[in-house]
């Protein structure tokens, strides 16, 4: 469905995409991971044909540069960053229903399980709105019409506990119906939705992890670290996952999402030199 072949990117001199190979095929939820500055949103912008870019993206045998309207079309898109858009509200989800050729009130019904009162807010420029409104009306755009493939760039950043609860479920519902790349910092939030760990490191894919449908993915797993000795540089990246010191940054305990343990055991084999014990269990519920 969708083939990177040796993209690349650079920006002023800067390569940002050094030579991507990526398949992704109809059934795939891909949860794309990464630090900040790794490249996913330039790889998503070259995906929808936004930036000219080397080597080759293929969107259903479309290229996304030359047939940006065919392939939008099939493409749900939430970015990370809300356009400066100052259609009002009504206009835009008009305006969008008309472009995939969709029910406007599909979208709306969307919105307003996601908490946004479209009828109030009709008139008011997009621009105007908050940045969380923002991005409830964007993914109710995306996903109040049918389309082979969601885009979600950090789609749930701005959402407060509720309608994040709310946007999970709706995507939930999406499962079956769509393939979907969903970039994340919170690879805990997406995991009982992906099949796919892809994980980005400064322009290159360092990890590329099918998940097989039959793991239960929304198992997390419980860890304890006991290391041969304290280590400032392990320690900052513990803390990144979140685990806490128990013994003077010898013996370290947390836990990791189902999907993210490819990864994690990945990181993890950085510090092969001074790991003594490594326990994991799937924590009970
Ligand atoms: N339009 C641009 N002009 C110049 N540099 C850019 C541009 N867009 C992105 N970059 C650079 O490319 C690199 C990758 O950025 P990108 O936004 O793709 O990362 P990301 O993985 O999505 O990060 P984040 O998790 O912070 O959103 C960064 O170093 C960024 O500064």
């Amino acid at each position: 469905m969708i083939e990177f072949q040796k993209v690349t990117k650079r920006f002023r001199r800067v390569d940002v995409l050094k030579g991507i190979d990526l398949n992704i095929d109809r059934g795939d939820r891909v949860a794309l991971v990464g630090s900040n500055g790794a490249g996913k949103t330039t790889m998503i912008r070259c995906l929808l044909g936004e930036y000219q870019c080397g080597g080759k993206v293929i969107v259903d045998g479309l290229e996304p540069r030359k047939h940006r309207t065919e392939v939008l079309r099939q493409v749900g898109f939430v970015p990370q960053i809300s356009p400066p858009l100052k259609m009002p509200v009504g206009q835009l989800i008009r305006f969008a229903a008309g472009v995939c050729d969709s029910d406007p009130q599909k979208m709306v019904e969307v919105a307003e399980k996601l908490g946004l009162d479209i009828n109030r807010m009709r008139h008011q420029p997009f621009n105007k709105l908050s940045g969380g409104q923002k991005q409830k009306l964007l993914i109710s755009i995306a996903l109040g019409r049918d389309c082979e493939l969601l885009v979600l760039d950090e789609p749930a950043a701005n959402l407060d506990p509720e309608a994040r609860h709310i946007f999970f479920q709706l995507l939930e519902e999406k499962r079956d119906k769509a393939a979907m790349i969903i970039s994340s910092h919170r690879l805990d939030e997406v995991a009982s939705l992906v099949n796919r760990v892809v994980e980005m490191d400064q322009g290159q894919i360092v990890l590329n992890d099918h998940v097989a449908d039959d793991v239960d993915l929304t198992r997390m797993l419980s860890c304890r670290l006991v290391l041969t000795r304290a280590s400032e540089a392990f320690a900052r990246t513990i803390e990144e996952w979140q685990f806490t010191d128990v013994r003077e940054g010898i013996i370290w305990e947390g836990r990791v999402a189902g999907p993210d343990r490819l990864r994690f055991l990945g990181m993890l084999s950085r510090y092969a030199a001074i790991l003594k014990a490594i326990h994991l269990d799937e924590a009970a519920d």
